[in-house]
């Protein structure tokens, strides 16, 4: 392959991230590549985080969010962690100011090895998520699946992390819902005109919550950071929780804080680099660097 970019397999609690190392090239990582290193089951992937380089002083890069249908997403906190690890074990920094579509993105590497993402500020208003027609209370907006008289999912919270998201609080066992189905149907509903990232949220406590997550051009995914922040917001915004909660995803808790001093939301959790290639950026093919494979803990690209 002639024109290829360094790249590591990683994870950050499950959600499967491709780190794609873009500096120092003018050309960006195509929707033809993502589609096609996601048909691939080795590069299957929920994001891409294409790293490029800085376009404003001051900032340590510009990241390009590619979900794996090939459309741009504005968010992806667990994406950001694995950037972050990545990054630090490169050049020793443990700080970040990366620069994306939705704006400035503080981060830094703990000594434990979590990662912390400032997530920035919530917004609920409704053309900022946005949806289709006005509600005046987007903390519980008219929107259900499901027979009419019993629905099975109803009034969710919505609020855009950067990126859309609708949080269904429920009763039950959030694995006792059909959320494969249902996902598809209310990421795609019209009163989303740029689709949504779909979440069922079960209150555990006031500092504890279940959430799973149908992600917006990527699926059912293990995690889903950005919807991690969305429902920790709502669920404090509703009264159900704290300003700060573990959000336990079916890949493993995320602590969640909403600033009160500043509104930020502060996003913690681990990262996992699995294994490292080279690939082109045009058209997705790719080579396993197989030297790699075995070895564990965090890596430089
Ligand atoms: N996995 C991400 C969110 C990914 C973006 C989403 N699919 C979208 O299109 O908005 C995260 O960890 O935040």
């Amino acid at each position: 392959m002639a024109d290829q970019v360094q790249f590591a397999r990683m994870n950050g609690l499950g959600n499967k991230i491709l780190v794609v190392d873009m500096r120092g090239r003018k050309d960006r990582v195509t929707p033809a590549a993502a589609i096609a290193l996601n048909a691939d089951p080795a590069t299957e992937f929920d994001q891409i985080m294409a790293i490029h380089d800085p376009k404003a002083a001051g900032t340590d890069a510009w990241i390009d969010i590619i979900n794996s249908d090939g459309s741009m997403a504005q968010a992806c906190g667990n994406g950001t962690r694995c950037v972050v690890q990545a990054l630090a074990a490169e050049t020793g920094k443990k700080a970040f100011l990366f620069h994306t579509v939705a704006g400035l993105l503080e981060a830094k590497e703990h000594d434990d090895g979590t990662i912390s993402v400032d997530m920035g500020t919530p917004r609920f208003g409704w053309k900022e998520i946005p949806l289709a027609e006005e509600f005046h209370d987007t903390s519980r907006i008219e929107l259900q699946i499901g027979p009419i008289d019993d629905p099975v999912l109803h009034s969710p919270s919505v609020a855009s992390m950067g990126n859309p998201h609708a949080i269904f609080w429920v009763e039950n066992d959030v694995w006792s819902y059909e959320l494969d189905r249902f996902g598809p149907l209310l990421e795609n509903h019209p009163i989303f005109p740029e689709r949504a990232n779909i979440s069922i949220a079960r209150v555990r406590s006031r500092e504890e919550m279940d959430l799973r997550t149908w992600e917006r051009g990527a699926g059912l995914t293990l995690a889903c950071g950005s919807a991690a922040c969305a429902a920790a917001v709502s669920g404090a915004r509703t009264g159900r929780t704290k300003r700060t909660v573990t959000v336990n995803v079916p890949g493993g808790p995320l602590t969640i804080e909403w600033r009160e001093s500043d509104d930020h939301v502060i996003m913690t959790g681990p990262a996992e680099w699995e294994w490292s290639g080279r690939l082109d950026p045009a058209t997705g093919a790719f080579e396993r660097d197989d030297a790699t494979n075995s070895q564990n803990g965090a890596r430089a690209l």
